[in-house]
């Protein structure tokens, strides 16, 4: 087991390149296995785990990967005869119930295990299965292992009861090979619904309407192998402009997309916190003290709830108090035990965080609850007084590609060491 050892108080100086989008990756990989017989090469591709083990399943279903680089793999999906996924690595990631809407479309028939991912509270796939059922798929859930197939998928109309950005993608995904049209009400409109759009497009899908919140989808008969390069992490870039500021720093943050940062952007600036937006970059100059704010997540356009828990961590120092309020998930808030280890003064009534601004944290060993629950806590290590020391740092590495040497590319002063007496 490996932790982060972090030294507190340097300011973030400089800049930094934000990688490819964790939740765009994510799903390219499985819409890939959709190829009925070229290859799909994906670029700009995230270096975390949670690509890795894709990439592993994928080989596990007989396809081919070719990894020769980090940033990008080639996916030869010809192999692939099975429509059953249920290795311990699908179990790891909450992505792969892409899987179920892949497969679905490729083969009439999925058996996908139950996915992980981020313990955020529940996280169920009714939407989904909805989804599926209305287009005419029978659905089964049989020793945790979820079983969909269909004779013929046809189109249809679906109304989403809640905006969820893996039921749009999953029934995206079936409905590319359905018979006729299909039209998602309702949508989910996150950066990364557009670019698996463009990416089915590059396939010879035939998606319109992706970014809105009417999706329609005429069925294709093929779909062919392309060549395509993955938008940049809004949460990514999000993460280190909010560790920016958190230091009082100046970073500039290259290869974003400023758009998909305006909720993010429009959030510090209400803290007192100076953004500056270029074509594709941003830069954060944070101040001394900033001020505090009230904060509730939103699906896009509004604030993501991926990004709640890093906030958070500087909240805890801004000056007075904050409400975040987190409408998404019902337990995100598990990084807020650790905060206050720290020295933060928060506490959590329902769906909302109360937050009293300190003077400072103080170093202390905390635990990654989750993904973005560790980097809020590498904020707060960074903006600490003394050590801070972060346990099961797997979530991080799930979702964050060269963390720490990143952010000691900006001044940072973060160790990644080993457990004693721990295993890998
Ligand atoms: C791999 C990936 O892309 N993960 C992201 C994806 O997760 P994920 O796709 O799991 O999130 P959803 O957008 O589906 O979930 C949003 C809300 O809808 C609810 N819901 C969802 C589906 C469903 O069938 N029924 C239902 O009730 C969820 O419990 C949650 O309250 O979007 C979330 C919201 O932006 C992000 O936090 C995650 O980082
Ligand atoms: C919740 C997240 O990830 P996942 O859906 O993969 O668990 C996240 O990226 O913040």
């Amino acid at each position: 087991m490996e932790k982060f050892l972090i030294e507190g108080g340097n300011q973030l100086q400089g800049r930094i390149v934000i990688g490819g989008a964790k939740n765009a990756a994510v799903a390219l990989l499985p819409a890939a296995i959709m190829a009925d017989d070229s290859i799909c090469t994906i670029d700009n591709l995230p270096n975390i785990n949670d690509v890795k083990v894709l990439a592993e399943i994928i080989k596990e279903l007989g396809g081919k990967v070719d990894e020769s680089d980090n940033q990008t793999l080639s996916i030869d999906s010809k192999g692939i005869t099975t429509y059953k996924a249920i290795s311990e690595n699908v179990k790891k990631m909450r992505a792969s119930y892409y899987l179920l809407g892949a497969m679905l479309g490729k083969f009439g028939h999925a058996e996908v295990i139950y996915p992980g991912g981020c313990n955020i509270g529940v996280r169920p796939i009714d939407q989904h299965i909805k989804g599926f059922q209305a287009l005419g798929a029978k659905v089964k859930t049989e020793h945790g292992i979820i079983k969909v197939y269909a004779d013929r998928l046809v189109g249809t109309s679906i109304y989403l009861d809640v905006v969820s950005v893996g039921a749009t993608i999953n029934i995206m995904l079936a409905a590319c090979r359905a018979e006729g049209t299909t039209e998602i009400e309702n949508a989910a409109k996150e950066p990364h619904i557009v670019d698996v759009a463009n990416f089915l497009n590059s396939m010879g899908a035939n998606i319109r309407g992706a970014g809105t919140d009417v999706i329609k989808i005429k069925g294709v008969r093929e779909l062919k192998g392309c060549t395509y390069s993955v938008i940049p992490d809004q949460i990514e870039a999000g993460t280190f402009m909010i560790a920016a500021a958190a230091t009082g720093g100046d970073v500039t943050i290259e290869n974003v997309i400023p758009k998909h940062l305006e909720s993010i952007t429009a959030k510090l600036m209400e803290m007192g916190v100076e953004v500056l937006e270029d074509l594709d970059n941003i830069r954060v100059r944070g101040v001394k003290k900033s001020r505090g704010i009230n904060l509730k997540t939103l699906p896009y356009p509004g604030f993501p709830t991926d990004l709640q828990q890093p906030m958070t961590a500087v909240l805890s120092v801004a000056e007075g108090r904050s409400i975040v309020t987190e409408s998404i998930y019902e337990a995100r808030f598990k990084h807020v035990d650790e905060l206050k280890r720290m020295g933060a003064n928060i506490k959590v009534e329902g769906r909302a965080a109360i937050i009293d601004g300190i003077d400072r944290l103080s170093g202390a060993s905390v635990k990654a609850s989750d993904l973005r629950a560790g980097a809020a806590l590498m904020i707060a290590g960074l903006i600490a007084e003394g050590n801070t020391e972060i346990s099961d740092i797997k979530h991080i590495d799930r979702g964050y590609e060269y963390i720490e040497e990143k952010l000691n590319s900006l001044g940072a002063n973060i160790k990644r060491i080993k457990s004693e007496g721990e295993e890998d």
